[in-house]
């Protein structure tokens, strides 16, 4: 079995004052995927991205990236992982392809080997690259944050939130250079509140909530999970009240003659559930369904949990 990207066994981690971020925590990245690490507000996610960059220190457990044990091998990890942090820190009299330089520089790779111009091509700051920072707008800024992660090449990447208040168009560019970066071998880590973009982007998913490990699944199978399904009946008439049958789990009436009926897959098919709206004596003038989307899965997982 070929070795994981990142691999994370029991890791723990209270803060001083006694918050427990990370609960023992064991999952691995495999190498070549693009992972989506989710969880609600507080979950630990930032602590287990800034574990993994040497920024926190853990409590117990082990980790190691690209094979590199963090506390054994540090350099060798860190030199194989670049971040993209969730907050935008730059020194503001630098100008793009001077930070891009220094962090390079930082990471110990020779001149001959430097790909500043390239990086800021890839992220579309080649005009900007003589500008100062301070003078870029905060989407600039984010693009060359993602440059400057991969000054020194490392095989993993990870972004922590970075969409977070860009707009739509931006993260349009951000995703076609994430999954540039993946198709040319990068393993991609990205946290994200929107689910739907982890839905679309990412290969496997899993989920933290109050510092445990609640999933961990190929996104397809994830979403698959959820075992709820809504439809939507347009009936022949004016209704006070919502009939009732077992085969619902809820029923509510959205308009005067428009109901909305969750059922469980599990038990029962979208034909018996009309069947019963039909039983109450109802005619079916129209019919749609929604399909059931990872928001749903998270929703119900992190409810249970
Ligand atoms: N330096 C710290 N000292 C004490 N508690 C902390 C510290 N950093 C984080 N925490 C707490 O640990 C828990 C996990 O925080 P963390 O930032 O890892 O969550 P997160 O999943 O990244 O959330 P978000 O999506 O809001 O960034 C939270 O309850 C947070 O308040």
């Amino acid at each position: 079995m070929t070795e994981a990207a990142i691999s994370i066994r029991a890791l723990a981690k209270t803060y001083k004052g006694g918050k427990r971020a990370l609960d023992g925590v064991t999952f691995d990245v495999p190498r070549g995927q693009i992972f989506g690490l989710l969880g609600p507000n507080g979950a630990g996610k930032s602590t287990l991205i800034n574990i993994l960059s040497g920024m926190v220190m853990k409590t117990s457990g082990t980790a190691s990236i690209w094979g590199f044990d963090i506390d054994e091998r540090p350099r060798n990890a860190k030199a194989s992982i670049g971040i993209v942090p969730q907050e935008i820190l730059f020194d503001p009299f630098f100008t793009p392809y001077e930070t891009l330089e220094l962090f390079a520089g930082l990471y110990g790779v020779p001149k001959a080997q430097r790909k500043s111009m390239e990086l800021l091509r890839a992220v579309h700051l080649e005009d900007k690259a003589n500008a100062y920072s301070r003078t870029l707008s905060g989407g600039m800024k984010r693009r060359l944050l993602v440059a400057k992660a991969m000054v020194h090449s490392p095989p993993v990447l990870v972004l922590d939130e970075p969409t977070a208040g860009v707009d739509i168009e931006l993260r349009q560019q951000l995703w076609a250079y994430v999954r540039e970066l993946n198709a040319q071998g990068v393993t991609v880590v990205l946290t994200t509140h929107y689910l739907e973009e982890a839905e679309e982007l990412c290969d496997r998913i899993a989920i933290i909530n109050h510092g445990r490990l609640i999933a961990n699944e190929p996104t397809r199978d994830l979403v698959n999970k959820a075992q709820e399904k809504l439809v939507q009946v347009t009936v022949d008439r004016d209704l006070d009240a919502p009939p009732a049958a077992p085969c619902f789990e809820k029923i509510v009436l959205k308009g005067e003659r428009v109901l909305e009926i969750t059922y469980s897959k599990a038990k029962v098919n979208a034909g018996e559930v009309l069947a019963a709206v039909s039983g109450a004596g109802l005619g079916i003038v129209d019919v749609s369904t929604k399909e059931a989307d990872l928001e749903d899965v998270f929703l119900s997982l992190t409810r249970a949990a």
